[in-house]
């Protein structure tokens, strides 16, 4: 599954991903005219888009055929991969019912997951052939100091993943927030190579050059950039600024 995301970071590349968050109280023509411009401005530049569903959701029914529609937009016009960030968590059965929709439905390659509940939760995901999973393990957001930072789950959630990893052969990576860049070396450190899915550059004020730092040289990464690109006046001109600078510490490091 992950040979996807090497290959179109080789051929473009581009460790970047543009996030299509598409909020409709922010854009004011038709959601999926704004993606297809936002797709065919990128697409050549990038080695991937991850769709964020709240923003999907959000619109009620038409929202989900829209997520639809982007999907195969991306599908018939590139070969690029996407991972739908759903955040999902939940027992099997039910876990089994939302792996069905990303998986045999959508057909995404990759789907975010949150992994308190345990591992039978994840499971029903890896279970499809061509799945593959990023757990949340250090998030972005000021709440990871409430749980994640000081009872070590991110350290936890990484070792964990990375023993599941090697059981369900490279289906498995980590969600990696760009903002707390101290705890990245650790998670390195207990990571063997598991792709990394690092949000947080761009309107969360991630640096870029401390997230290089704490990575230490690790290169199995992929890096998301949303509002800041999409909600720019020009997204192609950003969208090579962010791959600029992005591949100015990713291949200084080589
Ligand atoms: O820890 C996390 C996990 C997921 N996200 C998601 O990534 C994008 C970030 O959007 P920006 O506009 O570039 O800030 C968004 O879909 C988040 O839900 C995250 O930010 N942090």
């Amino acid at each position: 599954m992950i040979d996807k995301y090497l290959k179109t970071r080789q051929k473009n590349n581009s460790i970047l991903l543009v996030g299509l968050d598409s909020d409709f109280e922010r854009i004011t023509e038709n959601v999926l005219d704004f993606n297809k411009k936002i797709i065919s401005n990128t697409h050549d530049l990038i080695c991937g888009y991850k769709i964020n569903i709240a923003f999907y959701e959000k619109m009620g029914p038409k929202g989900l055929e829209i997520l639809e529609e982007t999907i195969s937009y991306i599908r018939k016009y590139t070969e690029l991969p996407v991972i739908l960030d759903a955040k999902r968590g939940d027992i099997g059965n039910t876990a089994k019912a939302y792996a069905y929709y990303y998986f045999e439905h959508l057909a995404v390659d990759s789907i975010t997951i949150n992994p308190l509940m345990g591992i039978d939760t994840i499971e029903p995901y890896l279970e499809y052939e061509n799945a593959h999973v990023f757990a949340l393990a250090l998030t972005s957001n000021t709440g990871a100091r409430d749980f994640e930072i000081p009872d070590k789950l991110y350290l936890k959630i990484t070792r964990k993943m990375n023993e599941l990893n090697k059981v369900y052969k490279d289906k498995v990576g980590i969600v990696v927030g760009a903002t707390n860049t101290e705890y990245i070396s650790e998670i390195v450190k207990n990571s063997n190579n598991m792709l990394f899915l690092i949000p947080g550059i761009g309107a969360q004020g991630g640096n870029i050059k401390e997230l290089f730092d704490s990575l230490n040289n690790y290169k199995n990464i992929l890096i998301n950039v949303s509002r800041a690109i999409i909600f720019d006046e020009n997204p192609r001109q950003k969208t090579i600024e962010f791959n600029n600078i992005i591949n100015k510490y990713y291949q200084s490091k080589e």
